[in-house]
């Protein structure tokens, strides 16, 4: 548990939740609620949580004994605000990556899907937030195997979406040369190029998140046990060539490299993903979803993904 004077907020009835901002529940991944005068617990129950809509623009955040935190919010461009306001806090706080005596280097990995988009929203107008981030290496979290140029290619979609606000050179794909490779040594190769530039999972300073309706987040899907467990001996990037979300052939981060990064923030959004969501979060992940199985990490959901969330 959480000490309770890590909290600042409190739900003590269901009634009181339209006038909470920040409501802090409690629990191993399925969140408990705390009466504040009882100490009582009670489990949430798989009811809707219209309750949410109450809180117009609050925040709703649910912090897990895990060290992962939940925040909900009504609509994406106050999850995107978000976002930008942790980016600016890390870079500010981090020491980064010596790239050289005198050139720190803050390092941030990105998903494909809708993420490059979002962090277009996140990071525009926000001159302080570039400026910091104008000497940071972007790299990626997964990668089709598809040339650069190719729609499906994640390089292309991050490229494209920071446009003008980041300058290309800065975001490291795989090199394309080993593209006709197999997906493993593509992976190694692609390790390879970022341990040349001082990048080690260890100083990845953020790894960006998503999740799809499955549960997988970067390219490790459900199922793939081989994949989906942390050991120390486990490579950076690792090879795919059977994923159920097309194209089959990728490469990704491991399940390792993304735990020994510096930070992790997963960014959830649309109905689509709510049950995987609620899995995670009240079912305590029985079904061992790649997403659920991420630790300590931070997830920015709107209300849409955590309409499967409820509380008695
Ligand atoms: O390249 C990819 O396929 C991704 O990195 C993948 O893991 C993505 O992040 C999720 O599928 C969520 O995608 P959406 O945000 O588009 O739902």
């Amino acid at each position: 548990m959480i000490p309770l004077s890590h909290c600042t907020g409190f739900l003590c009835s269901t009634t009181s939740i339209g006038a909470c901002r920040n409501l802090f529940c409690l629990g191993n991944r399925v969140p408990f609620l705390q009466n504040r005068c009882s100490g009582q617990e009670r489990r949430p129950q798989r009811k809707r949580a219209s309750c949410y809509r109450v809180c117009s623009g609050a925040v709703l955040q649910l912090a897990m004994a895990t060290d992962d935190e939940l925040c909900i919010y009504q609509t994406k461009d106050a999850l995107a605000a978000r976002l930008s306001k942790e980016i600016l806090s890390l870079v500010q706080d981090s020491r980064g990556l010596q790239a050289s005596e005198n050139e720190q280097v803050f390092v941030v990995a990105v998903s494909g899907g809708s993420m490059p988009s979002l962090l277009r929203t996140a990071l525009s107008d926000q001159p302080e937030a570039m400026t910091r981030l104008s000497r940071a290496l972007w790299i990626l979290v997964d990668e089709r195997v598809v040339p650069r140029d190719h729609p499906d290619s994640n390089f292309r979609a991050v490229r494209d979406a920071l446009e003008g606000l980041v300058c290309s050179e800065r975001i490291l794909g795989f090199p394309p040369d080993s593209i006709a490779l197999d997906t493993s040594s593509i992976a190694d190769a692609y390790a390879e190029l970022l341990r040349s530039k001082g990048i080690k999972p260890e100083n990845i300073d953020l790894v960006l998140l998503g999740m799809g309706e499955d549960g997988h987040t970067a390219s490790l899907f459900p199922n793939d046990e081989a994949n989906l467990r942390s050991a120390p001996e486990a490579k950076f990037y690792i090879g795919i060539d059977n994923s159920p979300k097309p194209p089959p052939r990728r490469i990704t981060l491991s399940m390792t490299a993304i735990q020994a990064a510096k930070r992790r923030i997963f960014v959830v959004t649309g109905k689509g993903k709510a049950k995987a969501l609620s899995h995670i979060f009240q079912e305590g992940n029985t079904k061992r979803l790649p997403a659920g199985l991420v630790q300590n990490a931070l997830w920015l959901v709107d209300a849409d993904a955590a309409s499967e969330i409820s509380y008695r």
